[in-house]
């Protein structure tokens, strides 16, 4: 039979991942498919970040099997963060550079040509032209949120991996965030985003995917948690 789905870019099977004693992840599947935007779900502890971090080859599974765009978290780690454009949750800012050292940085290491221009409209597009050339220790938490989400798409990665991107970010960053969710979906890049924001998910994404206690206990059409009643659908999925 013809297969008419569009390829997945994101194979989750049987995902554990443990901190010694602590169990962050207790068994979750996962599919993602090319130009899909999926929500990762559930209150604090959920373990909605250590999926991130291991989608974003960060952090080795303990057991099951993740596949990246066509690579093995386990066996190519190097491949799947090559492969990737990651916004961790929190960090991964190097406090003494400026945004512009860190576009010029990440264009070296993923040998980018032409890149100049689209890092400005970029830029133009976070409201972060005006300190491009500031080192980033002195940003507000938002503005470096958004600097995050900006180097996360900089690359057009295959697959975007943005860990609360909306975090105290104002309304002109909410917004650049949703273009490049909805740039990234147009040429078929697959995107999964962690949020505490339902409202924002629905808007970002067609699925979402609800994880309480690492594990995950619903897949949803984001059309299902709309309006009040998909608020209450979505409250009672969480305790
Ligand atoms: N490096 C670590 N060492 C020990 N425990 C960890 C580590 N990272 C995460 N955990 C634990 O794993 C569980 C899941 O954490 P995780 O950060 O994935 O949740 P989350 O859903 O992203 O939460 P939040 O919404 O607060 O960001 C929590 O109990 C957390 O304390």
């Amino acid at each position: 039979m013809h297969d008419e789905q569009p390829p997945a870019a994101v194979e989750v099977r049987g995902l554990h991942v443990r901190f010694g004693p602590v169990v962050a992840v207790d068994g979750v599947d996962l599919v993602a498919r090319a130009g899909a935007a999926t929500a990762l779900l559930g209150r604090n502890g959920a373990g909605k970040s250590t999926t991130m971090r291991v989608l974003a080859g960060v952090v080795p599974p303990t057991a099951g099997e993740v596949r990246v765009a066509g690579r093995d978290a386990v066996r190519d780690p190097l491949g799947v963060k090559r492969a990737v454009g990651y916004c961790p949750d929190v960090g991964g800012l190097v406090p003494r550079a400026t945004p512009w050292e860190h576009l010029q940085l990440a264009a070296r290491l993923r040998r980018l040509r032409d890149w100049e221009p689209g890092a400005r409209d970029l830029l133009e597009r976070f409201e972060l032209g005006d300190v491009a050339h500031r080192v980033t220790s002195g940003f507000s938490h938002g503005m470096s949120r958004r600097l995050s989400v900006l180097l996360a798409a900089f690359h057009a990665p295959d697959v975007l991996l943005l860990d609360e991107p909306f975090d105290g970010v104002d309304p002109v960053g909410v917004e650049a965030t949703m273009d490049v969710v909805a740039d990234a979906r147009s040429r078929g890049a697959t995107v999964l985003l962690s949020t505490h924001l339902r409202e924002l998910a629905v808007q970002a994404c067609g699925e979402a995917v609800v994880l309480r206690g690492g594990s995950r206990v619903a897949v949803l059409d984001a059309a299902a948690m709309t309006g009040e009643e998909g608020a209450r659908a979505y409250r009672s999925l969480l305790d």
